[in-house]
């Protein structure tokens, strides 16, 4: 039995006294003991090294008290599993010198095993736990297919993902073989997961905001429905999509335990296009924390009565951003810890 158990409750749908609150990416840069491991491990070293993935999952915990952890990993550990190399380059983010352009680059794409390739991650799991003490739950994660697509085949980041996007309307045939793939990796992926010991996932369609809401259906959409349709039944799942608010109707009726919703979209608007009856996540604006900590109290207060304290779970609009001051952090937890009606 988890003791903290507000953010699961409020997954349910369940009444709360106040909504649970955690934050995408809590386990990152802002922190001084964040960089302090970074500075000695590089990337994929801190992830695939079991002491170091769950000890950077809870030191934002030991810091700040939120109500669930994310376990500390990447979206682009499945490419790599899936034999695509992916480095992650200091100052420059992830880079894939092979990316995948033609149906033959597809060829050398595997679904694998996932005890073999991931391991280290579901070990991750088993000590992130242990260091827990279910005092609260865990969060698991993967990226959308679309998402991951889109670093597989531009290569790195970018603004507007134009050679992923171009590869899907140029050779659709390769682009669903390759989400298809993605998909039953991620399916198998994240099902491992929770029998390591997540208490819920979160899928991150980061870049489905890049879609028109026709090609967001195609590309993105049918691929998120299946893994809801796969795991619904294992642990609540949590569909995340960055500038898809076009999409929040569907995704409240996918099976999906919750929805979460970036800055842009009101929490009425949200409310109102979810059908008014799903939890809800999100959605102050990363930026927002470089606000004062007295005004960031004020808005996480005002949040909260617009989208209600209940079937909300209280959380950023996208990762927060390096460089926020700790006690603006702070601010943006306790305001939720110190929320009443
Ligand atoms: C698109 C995406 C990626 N990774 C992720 C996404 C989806 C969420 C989002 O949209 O922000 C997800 C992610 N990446 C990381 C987590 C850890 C758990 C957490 O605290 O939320 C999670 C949930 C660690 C990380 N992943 C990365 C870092 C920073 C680099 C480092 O620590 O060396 C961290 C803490 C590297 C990474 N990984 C990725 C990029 C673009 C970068 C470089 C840019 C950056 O620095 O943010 C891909």
């Amino acid at each position: 039995m988890i003791k903290n158990d507000l953010f699961l409750r409020a997954l349910k749908g369940e009444t709360v006294d106040r909504p649970p609150v955690w934050m995408m990416r809590q386990a990152g840069r802002y922190l001084p003991e964040f960089m302090a491991l970074k500075d000695k491990y590089d990337f994929f070293t801190r992830c695939q090294t079991p002491d170091l993935a769950s000890e950077i999952t809870v030191q934002p915990i030991r810091r700040y008290g939120m109500d669930a952890a994310i376990l500390f990993s990447d979206i682009l550990v499945i490419p790599q599993a899936m034999d695509i190399e992916v480095q992650m380059k200091p100052n420059f983010g992830p880079y894939l010198p092979n990316p995948i352009r033609s149906a033959k680059d597809l060829e050398k794409v595997v679904v694998p095993d996932i005890q073999e390739s991931l391991g280290y991650v579901l070990d991750a799991i088993t000590q992130t736990k242990e260091k827990l003490e279910d005092e609260i739950p865990l969060i698991g994660f993967a990226g959308s297919p679309w998402t991951i697509l889109c670093y597989c085949v531009e290569g790195q980041g970018s603004k507007s993902f134009d050679k992923a996007r171009g590869f899907c309307f140029t050779q659709p045939e390769a682009a669903h073989q390759l989400l298809q793939k993605i998909t039953d990796t991620t399916i198998a992926y994240l099902k491992a997961k929770v029998k390591a010991g997540v208490n819920a996932v979160q899928v991150f369609d980061s870049w489905g905001g890049m879609l028109s809401p026709q090609d967001y259906q195609e590309f993105s959409w049918k691929y998120i429905q299946q893994i809801v349709d796969a795991l619904k039944d294992e642990a609540p799942i949590i569909v995340f999509g960055k500038g898809c608010w076009f999409a929040l109707r569907e995704m409240a009726q996918s099976g999906a335990s919750a929805v979460g919703v970036d800055w842009t979209c009101s929490p009425k608007n949200a409310r109102y296009l979810t059908g008014g009856n799903i939890t809800l996540q999100g959605n102050f604006d990363p930026a927002r924390l470089l606000s004062p900590p007295s005004v960031i109290k004020k808005m996480v207060a005002q949040m909260i009565r617009e989208f209600g304290k209940d079937k909300y779970v209280v959380n950023l609009g996208h990762g927060i951003l390096p460089h926020i001051p700790l006690e603006n952090a702070k601010a943006f937890i306790d305001a939720v810890k110190e929320y009443k009606e």
